[in-house]
């Protein structure tokens, strides 16, 4: 497991120009605020990756710098060894960002020919109504979509033409089920195809379902880069959970070292423990009996927050 770009764990090693994105020790500030700092990594071919990171750590605003919509204060930022700008014009990107309004005065089909239209290598209009499952809505005025209407359209216009990158800034907020699972299937395709996806989220589920590589970014920092496995073994943490005859009995369970969470309800102990192996030893060591023992990893979602946590506590 590795906490910078530059380890093992980072994709596959590569010259910064060949990579589809690099980040040379970036940084950027609004004012006092430091969004983003000292932001190195690279992004290869064929790779899903998500950025994950709590409010206000920056994704957006990495998001917005790899696309050229802001530029770093210091460090470099390139796209297919050349800048942002010039890899937007050559049409090499899809980008399907929370901000920015869509045209209004016109009609879903409208919209997304004129996007197709635009693009060096398009595809049919009709291919990507249907991919983005908007087909039925094609005659619908932009400005009268529901917001998950409106993310579906959003979603077609950042796949009107073979892009080599796809970025995405929180892309399913708003969907249901069937569109969710239609767009990270359609997501997966074009990964299969060879194009690189970097969506940042805050549904975890997602991200250890669909990426192949998790960034976790906190206060503008790279905390951790690796798979989703790689990040829940750092978080180092397991799930210990029993049940006693006597719940009365759990009470010097609390006094245990290594406990990062206990909860007894009924008669049933659930445990987080930075040691499964030690914290089960001292259970029996206590003289308790516990019944249906079982350990458990955390899911990505806790070895975040204890990830991001364990941070807090650092620099606080
Ligand atoms: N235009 C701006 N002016 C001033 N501060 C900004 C601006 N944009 C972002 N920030 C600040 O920069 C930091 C990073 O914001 P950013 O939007 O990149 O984070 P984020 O990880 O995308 O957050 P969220 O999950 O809430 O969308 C935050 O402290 C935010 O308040």
């Amino acid at each position: 497991m590795t906490t910078t770009a530059a380890g093992p764990t980072a994709g596959p090693t590569a010259a910064p120009d060949t990579a589809v994105v690099s980040f040379e020790d970036v940084s950027k500030s609004y004012g006092d605020v430091r969004a983003v700092e000292g932001l190195t990594l690279s992004l290869h071919p064929g790779e899903t990756v998500a950025l994950l990171g709590p409010n206000g750590a920056g994704k957006s605003s990495t998001l917005d710098l790899l696309l050229g919509l802001r530029h770093p204060d210091s460090g470099r930022v390139r796209l297919f060894g050349t800048s942002p700008r010039e890899a937007v014009v050559a049409g090499r990107i899809g980008a399907m960002l929370q901000s920015g309004g869509l045209m209004e005065d016109v009609t879903v089909a409208e919209l997304v020919g004129l996007v197709v239209s635009l693009h060096p290598r398009p595809y049919p209009v009709g291919e990507v109504l249907a991919r983005a499952g908007v087909t039925q809505i094609a005659d619908r005025m932009v400005n009268k979509l529901s917001g998950g209407q409106e993310q579906r359209v959003r979603f077609a216009l950042a796949t009107a033409g073979a892009n080599d990158l796809i970025v995405l800034d929180e892309p399913t907020t708003g969907m249901d089920v069937t569109a969710r699972q239609a767009f990270w299937a359609t997501m997966r395709e074009q990964a299969d195809a060879g194009r690189t996806v970097l969506f940042a989220t805050h549904y975890l589920e997602e991200a250890d379902a669909i990426a192949d590589r998790v960034l976790v970014l906190h206060k503008g920092r790279l905390l951790a880069d690796g798979t989703a496995a790689e990040i829940k073994a750092r978080a180092g943490a397991r799930h210990v959970s029993f049940e006693l005859a006597d719940a009365a009995d759990a009470a010097p369970l609390r006094e245990l070292p290594l406990l990062t969470s206990l909860e007894i309800t009924g008669g049933r102990v659930r445990i987080q423990s930075r040691d499964a192996d030690e914290t089960v030893r001292a259970v029996y060591a206590l003289g308790l009996r516990p019944r249906d023992l079982e350990v458990t990893a955390l899911g990505l979602e806790q070895a975040f927050v204890a990830i991001t946590e364990a941070e807090e506590a650092r620099t606080a």
